[in-house]
């Protein structure tokens, strides 16, 4: 039994923080976690903290926002309430990962290109351009003072040079910078930049929302941070506070090796944002590694199903092995599944840290050539698996226990990064 400590569970994922108390030998700390009638989250600690090291499990997905404010609301509770030392406990980070463009439940990006929009007109470049030699200056940049200098919207509409047909533009007669008529209309009335619809008057722009979180918990009282396979390693640098990153890699690599013939499979990474982890996995385990790109940004509606994904490596009559941190929609995962399947793959698994499944992402796992696909219990997954046959789940409590218990003994978490 560890002395001295309280593991405090949010709503997220009780059973979660069962397992891990059960495993430390710990009763977890009595609270009262409800909402008052206005839908505010309404927190009472019923057991002493004074001087304890406080552990409060609280992981993302579901309420996310329910969730994280009770996260606060409990930190600041524990630490008014004398705690000696505060620990959030995050095993899914939420916020920690935000889409490039905003997506609807079905995983399908809000913004729609435009109908009457032809293929040959689409462009990759940026709209308006960046500015360079030989380019149009930007509109609003202090190196844009062609423009400044006149009123914006009074210029005339000229030709516009090729792959730059919406943007500031050069008059062929005078080479100054101007901005073509289509362009003004749809800074002032709702735009189509590189295919996205803006809202009218509005330049279509996402926040991101990491280092308000990452404030947030510090301002509430959290003196450590831990949590499991964050999707930017580089989202500890928003702390001032320590945070441990603990990986899932183990168990994933345990999974595999029981996969039969395995040593014969490829390890396929479905984005570039996933290379490093996957190929950590195919090098610690000797084998074959193949990767996708993947674009996330919509281009055309009907083929972004396909022409956003690209494979490098040879798959051909092998067993596949997709390794990704995070299944939100399962756009990401289903798609990549399909182009190995189409390429040649045997069967394709996929090893997924964090299985959220938002939106219809059962039934398109359900519906995908998954054979199988494995996620931890960082977020509960107990109804996604009555809805996914497919489905199998690896416990991350013993990873959570032991770095709570080397934690409030001071012991070093070395062992838990360590990958064999
Ligand atoms: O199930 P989905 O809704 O498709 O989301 C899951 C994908 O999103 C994340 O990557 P992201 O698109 O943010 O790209 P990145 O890895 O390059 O950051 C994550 O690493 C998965 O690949």
């Amino acid at each position: 039994m560890v002395r001295n400590i309280v593991v405090l569970s949010g709503n997220s994922h009780p059973s979660l923080v069962e397992s891990i108390c059960n495993i430390l030998s710990v009763p977890p700390c009595n609270r009262i976690l409800t909402k008052f009638s206005g839908g505010e989250s309404r927190c009472e600690i019923q057991d002493s903290v004074r001087g304890k090291d406080v552990y409060i499990v609280q992981s993302g997905g579901g309420a996310v926002n329910d969730h994280f404010i009770e996260l606060c609301i409990m930190i600041s509770a524990c630490k008014m309430g004398s705690a000696k030392r505060v620990t959030a406990v995050l095993p899914l980070f939420p916020y920690s990962r935000q889409p490039d463009a905003p997506y609807n439940k079905s995983g399908a990006p809000l913004s729609k290109p435009k109908e009457h929009k032809s293929k040959e007109k689409y462009t990759f470049e940026s709209v308006p351009a960046t500015p360079g030699p030989g380019m149009p200056k930007s509109v609003g940049l202090s190196a844009g003072s062609d423009l400044v200098r006149e009123p914006f919207f009074e210029k005339g509409p000229t030709s516009a040079p090729a792959g730059h047909s919406k943007a500031g533009s050069v008059s062929s007669q005078t080479g100054s910078t101007t901005v073509d008529r289509d362009y003004r209309s749809s800074m002032s009335m709702g735009s189509d930049f590189g295919g996205l619809q803006a809202k009218k008057g509005y330049k279509q722009w996402v926040a991101q929302a990491g280092n308000l979180i990452a404030d947030l918990l510090t301002c509430a009282g959290a003196d450590h941070v831990v949590t499991l396979e964050l999707h930017d390693p580089q989202y500890q640098g928003f702390f001032d506070s320590p945070v441990d990153n603990l990986y899932a890699r183990p168990l994933l690599k345990r999974y595999i090796q029981q996969i039969p013939g395995y040593k014969e499979a490829v390890i396929v990474s479905p984005d570039a944002g996933g290379t490093k982890r996957a190929s950590g996995i195919a090098d610690d385990l000797g084998m074959d590694i193949a990767l996708i790109h993947k674009e996330r940004r919509p281009t055309k509606i009907t083929d972004r199903q396909n022409a956003t994904m690209m494979l490098v490596g040879d798959v051909f009559g092998r067993v596949c092995i997709l390794v990704d941190d995070l299944l939100d929609t399962g756009n990401t995962i289903t798609r990549a599944a399909k182009l190995l399947q189409r390429e040649g793959a045997q069967e394709v698994y996929a090893l997924v840290t964090h299985g959220v499944f938002s939106g219809d992402a059962i039934a398109r796992v359900n519906a995908s050539t998954l054979y199988k696909v494995i996620v931890t219990n960082s977020v509960p997954q107990d109804l996604h698996q009555e809805m996914c046959p497919k489905l199998e789940v690896l416990d991350v409590s013993s990873i959570f226990s032991e770095a709570i218990r080397r934690i409030h003994h001071g012991e070093s978490l070395s062992v838990l990064f360590q990958h064999d």
